[in-house]
C-alpha cells in the first residue's frame, strides 16, 4: 500500500534573501496554497530592482521590510515572526520558539551563516554580520582611536577602505590584501588606491535601504537577541558613518602573514609587562614602544603586539545548521553546511536547503563554484522553489542556468569589480596561464586560460569586457590564435567575436 502522503504546507525557514525568494517562488508555483515563512528576525530582506546585466551576472538592491510587506505582495505567504528551535525531520514539522508547532509536506532551511569569530565572547572582539552587530560597530568605531582588522575577506576589504578618522591595523594571514577575491597582482592595484589619500569626496553609493523604523527593533525580545538577523549585503555600510574619533580621512597599516597569537585585556597587559608598539605613520622610520594605554591588546604571530580600543574579527563564517541538528542526521558539508545535491535536497526526506546554510554537493560545472554570497542565495532560494514544486508534481528539474558560470560583481575602494569562473585559477594547478592588462588607479583586467580557452577572469574598474568575457568562458572558444591580442586595448574585442 502506498504510504499516505504527508499532510501540511510548504514552509521556509529564515527570511533573509534565499528564504525570501524561496517563498515567493513558491507562492507563485502554487497560487492556491498557503505558503509559511517562518524567520527569527523581526525584518525580511526583499530583492528590489533586479537587472539581469548579462547572462549570468546580475545587480539588485536590497529592501529590509516588515513581514507584512512580503505578505501584501504575496497574499498566500504568512509569515511567523518566530525562531525555530527544533525539527523533527521523521514527523515533518518544525518547532518555534513562540511555542507553536507546524506541519510540512516540504520545508527549506535557509537560516544562513553566523561570523565564525576568533576570540568569541571577548568583549574587545566584533564581528559584523547583521543590522544590529554593524550599529554596535559603528557606535563602539565613533569612540576608537585605533582599531585592529583580522581577516583578508570581503567584510575587512569594505572596512579597510571606509574607515576614517581612526587608525586601523589590519593583521592578514597572507601576503597580499583580499586573497578571497584578488591575486596578488590585483592586490597591488588596489593597495596603492588604499594607500593613497583618499582626496576626493566619497561617492555615495547606498543600496541597501533600512526601511524599518527603530521602534520595530527595540521591541525586539531579549529571548530573540540569541537569533542572528539576515546578512547585510552590498554596501551595508552606506548608510552608517563609520568613523572614529579623530579629524583625518584614512591611516592604515598591513601586518601581512600573521594571525592572532593572544589577545590581552589592559589590566592583563599591565601585569605582563610587555611591549607595545606605537602606530606605523611613516613606514620608513623605525617602529617605536607606544606610550599609550589601550582597552585590549593583540599579539601577533610575527611578534608584534598592537594595543588597540577593539578588534573586528572578518574571519569568514559558519553555516547556521545548529538549530536543526538535534536527532536528525544531516549529511554535513567539509564546512558544516547541510549538503544538498543538485535539486537542493538535503540528506533527510522533503528537507531542502538554499543559501548560506548549505554546501553545494552536485557536480558543478568546471566554471562554478560556492561562494556565500548575496546572488548565491538568491538563485538558490528560486531553484530550490522550482525544484520543491517540480518534485511535488513528481518530475525533476534541469539545473538553473545560474550555476553554469559563476559570476559576482561587486566594488571594492569605489572601483567596480567583476569575477568571473575561475577568476583566481582555483583548482586548476599549474596548467594554466595569466594574461594582464593593467592601468594604474584605472582597470586592471586578469583572464585565466587553460588550453587556449578562456575560463576566469578579474575585471576591475569600468572595462565593459564582462559580457564578452562571460560569453567566451560559457562558449570555450579555442582563442589560442588571438595570443596577447585578446587584451589589446585597442582592439574593440566585442567586434572582435561578434
Ligand atoms: C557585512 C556583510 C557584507 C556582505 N556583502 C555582500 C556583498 O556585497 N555581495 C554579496 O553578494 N554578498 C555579500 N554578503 C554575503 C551575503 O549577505 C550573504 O551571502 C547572503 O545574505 C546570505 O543569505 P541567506 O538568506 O542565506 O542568509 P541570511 O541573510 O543570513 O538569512 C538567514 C535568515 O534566517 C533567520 N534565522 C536564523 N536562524 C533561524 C531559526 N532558528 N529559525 C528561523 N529563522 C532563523 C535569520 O533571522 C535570517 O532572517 C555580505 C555579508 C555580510 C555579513
Ligand atoms: N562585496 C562582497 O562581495 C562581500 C561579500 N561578503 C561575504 O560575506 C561573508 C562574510 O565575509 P568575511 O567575514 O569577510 O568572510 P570571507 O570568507 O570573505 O573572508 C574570511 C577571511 O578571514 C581569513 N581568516 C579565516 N580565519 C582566520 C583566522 N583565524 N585568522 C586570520 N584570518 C582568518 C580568511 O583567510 C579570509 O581572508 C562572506 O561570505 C563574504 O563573501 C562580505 C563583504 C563584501
Amino acid at each position: 500500500m502506498e504510504a499516505a502522503r504527508p499532510a501540511g504546507t510548504f514552509v521556509v525557514v529564515g527570511g533573509g534573501i534565499a528564504g525570501v525568494t524561496c517563498a515567493e517562488q513558491l507562492a507563485v508555483s502554487f497560487p492556491e496554497e498557503d505558503i509559511l515563512l517562518v524567520t527569527a528576525s523581526p525584518v525580511i530582506k526583499a530583492v528590489t530592482n533586479f537587472r539581469q546585466v548579462s547572462k549570468v551576472l546580475e545587480e539588485f538592491d536590497v529592501e529590509e521590510q516588515p513581514g507584512t510587506m512580503l505578505e501584501s505582495r504575496f497574499p498566500n505567504i504568512k509569515v511567523i515572526e518566530s525562531g525555530v528551535k527544533q525539527l523533527k525531520s521523521e514527523d515533518h514539522c518544525i518547532f518555534t520558539e513562540d511555542g507553536r508547532e507546524f506541519v510540512y509536506k516540504k520545508v527549506c532551511l535557509c537560516a544562513g551563516a553566523k561570523p565564525k569569530l576568533i576570540y568569541e565572547g571577548n568583549p574587545r572582539v566584533l564581528g559584523i554580520r547583521d543590522t544590529d552587530s554593524a550599529q554596535e560597530f559603528q557606535k563602539e568605531l565613533a569612540k576608537a582611536r585605533r582599531i585592529m582588522i583580522v581577516g583578508n575577506g570581503g567584510i575587512a576589504l569594505e572596512l579597510a577602505y571606509e574607515i576614517e578618522g581612526c587608525e586601523v591595523v589590519w593583521a592578514i594571514k597572507d601576503k597580499a590584501i583580499g586573497n578571497t577575491f584578488f591575486d596578488a597582482g590585483a592586490a597591488e592595484f588596489l593597495t596603492s588606491k588604499l594607500m593613497s589619500e583618499k582626496s576626493e569626496a566619497k561617492i555615495a553609493h547606498k543600496r541597501t535601504i533600512y526601511t524599518v523604523e527603530e521602534a520595530k527593533k527595540e521591541t525586539r525580545t531579549k529571548s530573540k537577541a540569541d537569533y542572528v538577523g539576515s546578512a547585510l549585503g552590498p554596501d551595508w555600510h552606506g548608510g552608517l558613518a563609520l568613523k572614529g574619533t579623530e579629524e583625518f580621512s584614512h591611516s592604515i597599516h598591513i601586518e601581512t602573514r600573521c594571525e592572532v597569537k593572544k589577545i590581552y585585556l589592559e589590566e592583563e597587559f599591565k601585569i605582563m609587562k610587555k611591549k607595545s608598539l606605537a602606530f606605523p605613520k611613516d613606514h620608513h622610520k623605525s617602529v617605536t614602544a607606544d606610550k599609550e594605554m589601550w582597552p585590549v591588546y593583540v599579539e601577533l604571530t610575527n611578534g608584534k603586539i598592537y594595543g588597540c580600543d577593539f578588534l573586528v574579527s572578518a574571519t569568514g563564517v559558519t553555516p547556521n545548521v545548529h538549530p536543526f541538528l538535534h536527532r536528525n542526521n544531516f549529511a554535513l558539508g567539509e564546512d558544516g553546511g547541510l549538503r544538498v545535491d543538485d535539486q537542493m535536497r538535503t540528506s533527510l526526506p522533503d528537507i531542502y536547503a538554499a543559501g548560506d546554510i548549505c554546501t553545494a554537493c552536485w557536480q558543478p560545472s568546471p566554471v562554478w563554484q560556492q561562494m556565500r554570497l548575496w546572488t548565491q542565495a538568491r538563485q538558490m532560494g528560486c531553484y530550490a522553489a522550482k525544484c520543491m514544486a517540480a518534485a511535488s508534481m513528481g518530475h525533476p528539474i534541469d539545473m538553473d542556468f545560474s550555476f553554469e558560470l559563476f559570476a559576482h560583481v561587486t566594488k571594492f575602494f569605489n572601483y567596480k569589480v567583476v569575477l568571473l569562473g575561475k577568476y583566481n585559477a582555483q583548482g586548476l594547478g599549474a596548467d594554466h596561464e595569466l594574461m594582464l592588462r593593467c592601468t594604474r588607479g584605472q582597470e586592471y583586467v586578469k583572464v585565466v586560460m587553460q588550453n587556449g580557452r578562456m575560463v576566469g577572469a578579474v575585471l576591475i574598474g569600468e572595462t565593459d569586457l564582462e559580457e564578452t568575457f562571460e560569453n567566451l568562458i560559457l562558449n570555450q572558444m579555442d582563442l589560442s590564435s588571438y595570443g596577447e591580442e585578446l587584451l589589446d586595448p585597442n582592439i574593440d574585442i566585442e567586434d572582435y567575436f561578434d
